[in-house]
């Protein structure tokens, strides 16, 4: 594959299966776990926040002696996250569906979302996952901007898609959530599902209790997100939860171009 193809610049992801940690704790004995008629993976979030009974003398040490060591391990994915985007200079996180198909105008909203930030000059970071994510950094990609990919380990196979130009492979969440917040300067949500908003309250939340200042947060698509803006506003501010100017946190817009014009307008930028 030459030089700037799709999926030239884009570490290999498939030899991470044999770091896939298979140890069941709770089911001790237990093998695999079946869904849908395929055997799941284990992944590490899992061993690591799936419930042991500590008054069984076998899980209590393992529980002890494994969470302890597992710091290292976490420690060490800290380590590599910021070694390898401690060079990123202006970047804007992209959050959006895993489950867009190309072609269709959710996907094509996110090629344009991902070219229009690169055009700006933006490095673009993404979960590096299908759908909105491969969308946005195939925008990026053809717009010659940095296009980062931060992949999860997931139960189920995992590729990072063809068009990330830096891809870093996360075994733990909550890892890769800090490496999305402090290596980009903005956050755009497209519509999306649980994933897309997790994202998007995380960083309502970090903006909210200024854990992060000067961070623009903004949805693209009026249909898709406003009905959710307007129940925080009927309801949330309503009803005491917020404050009014908590939904100033968020810029709704409906196209490509409002939303790069709005993180450019927003960012710290030099
Ligand atoms: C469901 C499918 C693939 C899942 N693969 C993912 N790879 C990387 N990142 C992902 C994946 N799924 C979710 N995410 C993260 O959450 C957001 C999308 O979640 P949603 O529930 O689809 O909105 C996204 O921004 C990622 O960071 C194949 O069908």
């Amino acid at each position: 594959m030459a030089d700037g193809e799709p999926g030239a610049n884009a570490q290999p992801t498939d030899d991470d299966e044999a770091t896939f940690e298979a140890v069941p704790l709770r089911h001790i004995g237990a093998t695999q776990v079946r869904v849908s008629g395929d055997a799941e993976r284990i992944t590490t979030d899992r061993t690591l926040l799936e419930w042991v009974d500590p008054r069984d003398p076998q899980l209590a040490d393992h529980r002890r002696i494994h969470d302890s060591w597992r710091v290292l391990r976490i420690q060490s994915e800290f380590v590599a996250g910021f070694d390898a985007l401690s060079g990123v200079a202006e970047a804007v996180t992209v959050f959006g569906s895993a489950r867009v198909e190309p072609g269709s105008d959710e996907y094509n909203l996110g090629v344009d979302v991902g070219r229009r930030l690169g055009e700006a000059g933006f490095a673009v970071i993404t979960g590096g996952g299908p759908g909105a994510m491969e969308a946005t950094n195939k925008g990026a990609f053809e717009a010659g901007a940095q296009s980062i990919g931060l992949n999860i380990e997931l139960p189920f196979e995992q590729h990072i898609n063809p068009y990330v130009t830096l891809a870093i492979n996360f075994r733990y969440f909550f890892v890769r959530k800090t490496m999305f917040v402090k290596y980009s300067q903005a956050f755009v949500c497209l519509p999306g599902g649980i994933g897309t908003l997790d994202e998007l309250f995380e960083a309502l939340t970090l903006v909210q209790t200024r854990k992060v200042l000067r961070f623009p947060i903004v949805l693209v698509g009026r249909d898709f997100w406003g009905p959710l803006v307007d129940w925080m506003k009927n309801t949330l501010v309503a009803d005491g939860k917020i404050s009014p100017e908590d939904l100033d946190l968020i810029t709704l817009v409906d196209t490509p171009e409002e939303a790069v014009q709005a993180v450019c307008d927003k960012a710290i930028r030099p």
